[in-house]
């Protein structure tokens, strides 16, 4: 569908898709790929528009205080509503469970590696560590899967993107970090890990490794150019494991991990919600038919928040 702006001697102009995204390298890396991929659909020009968000200036205190990952995307879907943007390039791990009502997920991009990956520093890896040794990250999520590895450690918050996080660690303000596969594969740096963690032990976020571009809802344009793109695989994945968040929290202040498999009709979930100290970690492990994979990852949450009891989720804060 074309949709003309106008005539300039008889040449159509056609608006670009405007993609709007954050600045950081890996952002827009991302938001590269959603270019790339709506021009190999031939839907005609795109143009990059990059947001700061609160979530990129406020780089010292942790997401669970600032008020969690919604500071990453509210500035984002502000230009969305308004109109100054077509579509909106997010990581699907720093994306509320609830979006604003007339907005939607257009697409999610075939999904990357869903596995963390450990850098120590000289490339220790976790188990070599000594004692006392710093690990430095911001997710009560890794914070906690990392105290249960290896009790002996000290865990302290580390922010900013991928980069200043690298540079952090070679500046030694930590011996070691834990960063998503996929972001250090996009970003062509995945040599710095030292190893990639099992994902037994290390359970990814909810959504890690998935691209989704948001969209409005009325929008027919962006609904019809993002149709194609749209990895249906991820998307399953992605609905079971949101659903498993929606039910148990989805505010950042509890360390929650999922990940959900696709095989044929069927979707596959593994979750956990963990202590912050990560000495109580309670799994579940659930299965449904893709079509209804939302219901199925709620009720797993929906389970697992029985079986923690509520005073898990009142004992943090
Ligand atoms: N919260 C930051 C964030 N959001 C998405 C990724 C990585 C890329 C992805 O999961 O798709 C990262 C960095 C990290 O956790 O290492």
């Amino acid at each position: 569908m074309v949709h003309e702006i106008g005539h300039v001697r008889g040449k159509v102009l056609v608006k670009p898709i405007r993609i709007g995204t954050r600045g950081s390298p890996l952002a827009l890396a991302q938001a590269q790929m959603v270019a790339e991929a709506l021009a190999a659909n031939a839907m005609g020009e795109t143009e990059i528009v990059v947001i700061r968000t609160t979530g990129d200036r406020v780089l010292d205190r942790p997401l669970s205080e600032i008020g969690g990952k919604g500071l990453f995307t509210k500035e984002i879907e502000e230009a969305l509503l308004d109109g100054r943007i077509d579509c909106a390039v997010h990581s699907a791990k720093d994306l509320e469970t609830v979006l604003p009502a007339s907005l939607t997920i257009g697409a999610f991009l075939p999904r990357e590696d869903v596995r963390d990956v450990f850098i120590g520093r000289d490339g220790a890896r976790l188990a070599e560590l000594p004692e006392g040794s710093l690990v430095g990250t911001a997710s009560l999520r890794r914070q906690a899967l990392v105290r249960r590895a290896r009790p002996d450690l000290r865990v302290a918050v580390l922010r900013g993107n991928v980069q200043t996080r690298l540079a952090k660690l070679g500046a030694g303000e930590c011996d070691g970090t834990l960063l998503a596969l996929a972001g250090l594969k996009r970003l062509g740096n995945e040599s710095v890990a030292s190893e990639i963690l099992d994902p037994r032990r290390f359970p990814p976020a909810c959504g890690q490794g998935a691209i989704a571009v948001e969209i409005r809802r009325d929008d027919d344009r962006a609904v019809d150019a993002l149709a194609p793109v749209n990895d249906l695989a991820t998307e399953i994945a992605l609905h079971a494991e949101r659903g498993f968040l929606a039910a148990l929290d989805g505010s950042c202040r509890t360390p929650i991990a999922a990940l959900a498999t696709v095989e044929h009709k069927s979707v596959s979930l593994m979750g956990l919600v963990a202590s912050p100290d990560g000495e109580r970690i309670e799994e579940i492990t659930s299965r449904g038919a893709a079509t209804e994979a939302a219901e199925m990852g709620y009720d797993a949450g929906r389970r697992l928040r029985a079986r923690v009891g509520e005073d898990f989720f009142a004992g943090l804060v």
